[in-house]
């Protein structure tokens, strides 16, 4: 083996973690090399939130248009270009892409494109997106690979080449009919839009409501929205088989409650989980352990089986959100320092950007149920929201959780317009430690939506009479 050109931190990937580690390294005087196959910044930027959001207010605006009368503009028949809608997604991530390249060249650190693979401890060849190869070492070695979409293992599904959500923000046409398999963020965020723009859609979920991980009074109230939409909506299926090729003509065999049933579409989407990036780039020649699925395994300060390695963000089993990549990296940077910051008792919000908008942080009721945690909830409907009023957006609910034997939060849902905004103003007072009396007490804005708080919070919470239904 040729002589290794050696850093004093290497990083294998450049998403959240990672690119803020190799800047803020650089920036204190270190010697830093970033390896990355494709995306300039990681997925965020490229192919994940911030495209998929971007085409998702596309979508909000053409669903506006239609509305227009309701609003006294008067509107002629709305026509989707979807190439345009591309095209501005395009413009935004390419100027993304210059942001993340100035702050390289502004740190120092040496961005190197090209697919990494260990061939010894700390010790990574490169293969160049320009041809040759790269033979690098690390006094210290950080793993931020991500995930990618996992295809389930139902018979045709590959050979139908299904879209995932990468080439799905690719598409300069609506599709006739997209079939969506998986009721999660990917699958939710992609069909209402693909819906607004015009496409039918059909959305296949194995478990037996959508969001799995929500409350049921969320899913249900996401369910009837989809369907007010024209959405259909397949609970409890069993993926069967596939036929055909996505682009052309599908034709998807599900197994439900009650009986076979065949969906005919044009595409077909998968958005059923995440697979990471974690085989074949020789990580047991790095002496890495991966857990059972796959993900690095590390200990609350991030750190792997390696000596000098540690893994961040998606690949590292944390929650999959960029916010908590972001938290990794601080994690990482601050224990550098002589810190002691762990991954414990994180406080991660969540926001899902459906219409109505979904923003939780904390507990739901079936999570306290099954942490066997007593508590209080107080709800309010999105209606009794003044501001929602103004924006012909009623729908959806505020809903809070509240310790039994004093006034702590326990947890915050917010279903409705800029749900996924006033979850903040929820959370700073958990971190606080402010009682709920707080937030019922302060002088919120009118008309905001935070405002309801204060009528969330109006009346005492009351204890639940049954399990959430
Ligand atoms: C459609 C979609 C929408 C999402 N929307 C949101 C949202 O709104 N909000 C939110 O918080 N989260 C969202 N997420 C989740 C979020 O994108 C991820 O949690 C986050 O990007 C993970 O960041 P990361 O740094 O762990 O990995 P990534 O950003 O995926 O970075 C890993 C990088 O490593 C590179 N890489 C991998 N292997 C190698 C190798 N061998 N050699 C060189 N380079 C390599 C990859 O190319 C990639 O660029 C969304 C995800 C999807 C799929
Ligand atoms: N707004 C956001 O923050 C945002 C948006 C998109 C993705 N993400 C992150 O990315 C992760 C991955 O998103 P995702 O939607 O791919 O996963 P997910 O876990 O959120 O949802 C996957 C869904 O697919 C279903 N499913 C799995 N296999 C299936 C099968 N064979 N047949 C039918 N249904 C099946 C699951 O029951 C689940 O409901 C999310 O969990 C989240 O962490 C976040």
């Amino acid at each position: 083996m040729s002589k290794p050109q050696h850093y004093d931190f290497l990083i294998l990937g450049s998403g959240e973690s990672g690119k803020y580690l190799a800047w803020t390294m650089a920036k204190a005087g270190h010697r830093v090399a970033v390896v990355e196959r494709r995306w300039v910044g990681g997925s965020c930027p490229n192919i994940a939130c911030l495209p998929s959001k971007n085409v998702i207010y596309s979508g909000h605006v053409a669903s506006l248009f239609r509305r227009g009368q309701e609003f006294g503009l008067a509107a002629g028949p709305v026509s989707v270009d979807m190439a345009a809608v591309r095209a501005r997604k395009r413009k935004m991530v390419d100027e993304l892409i210059a942001v993340h390249r100035k702050n390289y060249a502004d740190s120092g650190a040496e961005l190197i494109m090209g697919e990494g693979r260990f061939v010894a401890p700390r010790t990574i060849e490169v293969q160049l997106q320009q041809g040759g190869t790269r033979l690098l070492s690390g006094e210290r070695v950080y793993l931020n690979l991500g995930t990618r979409a996992a295809i389930p293992d139902v018979p045709g599904l590959r050979q139908s080449s299904p879209l995932t959500h990468v080439e799905a923000l690719e598409l300069d046409h609506v599709p006739e009919h997209l079939i969506v398999l998986g009721g999660g963020y990917v699958g939710l965020e992609f069909a209402q839009p693909m819906r607004r723009f015009g496409s039918r859609v059909t959305v296949v979920e194995h478990g037996p409501q959508l969001a799995g991980r929500e409350d049921p009074d969320v899913a249900r109230l996401l369910l009837r929205r989809f369907a007010d939409e024209g959405i259909d909506v397949v609970l409890n299926a069993r993926p069967v088989k596939v036929e055909g090729r996505s682009g052309d003509s599908v034709r998807f065999q599900v197994h439900t409650a009650t009986g076979e049933r065949i969906i005919e579409g044009s595409d077909i989407l998968v958005a059923a989980g995440r697979t990471p990036n974690t085989q074949a780039i020789g990580l047991d020649a790095a002496g890495v352990n991966l857990d059972e699925r796959g993900y690095v395994q590390v200990n609350e300060r991030l750190e792997t089986s390696a000596p000098g390695v540690w893994a961040m963000g998606d690949c590292a089993g944390s929650p999959q959100f960029t916010h908590v990549a972001f938290d990794d990296f601080r994690v990482v940077r601050d224990n550098l320092a002589g810190g002691d910051r762990t991954t414990r008792d994180r406080l991660v919000p969540y926001g899902m950007f459906t219409d109505p908008e979904l923003g939780r942080v904390g507990l739901n009721e079936v999570a306290a149920q099954r942490a066997g945690i007593a508590y209080r909830v107080a709800r309010t409907p999105m209606a009794a929201v003044l501001r929602t009023r103004t924006l012909s957006e009623t729908g959806g609910f505020l809903k809070a959780l509240v310790a039994v034997d004093s006034d702590r939060l326990l947890g915050f849902t917010a279903l409705g317009a800029s749900g996924g905004e006033v979850i903040a103003v929820v959370q700073t007072a958990m971190l606080a430690g402010l009682p709920y009396t707080a937030l019922r007490d302060t002088i919120f804005a009118h008309p905001t939506i935070a405002e309801g708080l204060t009528v969330l919070f109006a009346n005492a919470p009351v204890a639940p009479t049954a399990a959430v239904q």
